[in-house]
């Protein structure tokens, strides 16, 4: 088990503080058309882990680097552990970034060394003992599953495998915080789950503080408690996984979320439903129910009980951590008060009822 300095017990005040405040970033890069940032506000709780998810281009890499100063902003505050980073000295920062572990895309690995000479690296820069240097490292290795990798060199590693030693690497320095840059963007689908439960299982041995970016939902799912979502150096929405992703607000958001929560139609079942009957309406729905129990009991019962024909158009029953939900798009024929009756049964039963977004199928 890693020697990793456990946190104090948080008083009330230290608790309430988050470990990185991010305020009105800005970063304009010379004779760009546009700010990278515009304006970036985010706060990441201690021991969270927070997903920054846009395109290309949104401006994620930008402000992950902000965090720990390799870029620095135009205008904004960057508090770390309630310390104004761009107010420090140079010695002050180099201290800060002893607790800001880094992940890379690329790994970043000196090909030179082997394994445990790369997890040292910060360590010398950082002027350890040899002695301590490798206590650190015989700690990190089993950590990360590497200790039969330890004289390796990279080029004798997989993906996934250099990203483990990228990460202890990172962890090298005994850091509170780790931003992760695309972390598994590199990595096969089967690397990139196992990277990411590593990361999870790290994230609560050692009580990390993660700030990510990604352009996959699927990393945001499966790691993240709260997600930011940017777009044109713009936070666009921000909030709770479960809720970002069960009820999108932005069409950029809906977007993205679709790819992973597979509520989208296909395309062309709208144009291919048949019209409403005489004295029909024909509604097209969204449909979100969070909880225990199945969307499908529901939907038959609604059926039943209002006399109505409703056409499942897609649907998934998934989970986001513990928190189940069922999400289904739906078109409903019937009377225009019995439709109306059964929405409002279903809403009274604790379901989000919606119009299916425009542009769906
Ligand atoms: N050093 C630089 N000089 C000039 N423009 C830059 C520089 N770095 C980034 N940009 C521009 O700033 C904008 C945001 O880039 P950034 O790399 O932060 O976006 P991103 O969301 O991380 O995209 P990607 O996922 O493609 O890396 C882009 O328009 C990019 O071209």
């Amino acid at each position: 088990m890693l020697d990793h300095p456990v946190p104090e017990v948080p008083t009330a005040a230290a608790a309430a503080s988050p470990a990185i405040r991010l305020t009105g970033l800005r970063r304009h890069f010379p004779g760009a058309p546009a700010p990278a940032l515009d304006g970036v506000s985010l706060e990441v709780a201690a021991g969270e882990v927070f997903g920054i998810v846009g395109r290309s281009g949104a401006g994620k890499s930008t402000l992950i680097r902000c965090v720990n100063l390799l870029e620095r902003p135009d205008a904004g505050r960057v508090e770390v552990l309630g310390r104004d980073l761009t107010a420090v000295d140079a010695a002050g920062l180099r201290a800060a970034r002893r607790g800001i572990g880094m992940v890379f895309q690329h790994f970043n690995l000196l090909a030179s060394r082997s394994v445990a000479e790369n997890i040292a690296f910060p360590l010398e820069v950082a002027r350890l003992g040899w002695a301590e240097r490798e206590a650190r490292v015989a700690a990190l290795l089993p950590l990360v599953g590497l200790q039969a990798k330890r004289d390796a060199y990279p080029a004798q590693l997989s993906g996934g495998q250099k990203q483990r030693v990228g990460i202890a690497r990172a962890l090298a320095s005994q850091p509170g915080i780790l931003l992760c840059d695309e972390a598994t963007s590199a990595l096969d689908p089967e690397t990139t789950a196992e990277i990411l439960a590593l990361l999870a299982d790290l994230r609560r041995r050692l009580r990390l503080t993660v700030l990510l970016i990604t352009h996959e939902m699927g990393v945001v799912k499966a790691l993240c408690d709260r997600v930011a979502v940017l777009e044109a150096g713009r936070v666009i929405e921000q909030g709770r996984v479960f809720d970002v992703f069960t009820r999108p607000r932005a069409a950029t958001t809906r977007r993205f979320v679709a790819e992973v929560i597979g509520d989208a139609v296909p395309p062309g079942t709208l144009a291919a439903l048949p019209p409403p009957g005489p004295g029909e309406v024909r509604r097209l729905l969204r449909v979100l129910f969070a909880g225990p129990h199945g969307t499908r009991a529901v939907i038959s019962e609604a059926s039943r009980r209002f006399g109505l024909d409703l056409n499942i158009l897609a649907g998934r029953v998934d989970a986001i951590g513990a928190e189940p939900f069922g999400i289904m798009a739906l078109a409903a024929y019937g009377a225009p008060a019995a439709v109306e009756a059964a929405i409002g049964w279903m809403q009274d039963l604790g379901l989000t009822v919606g119009p299916l977004p425009e542009g769906e199928g």
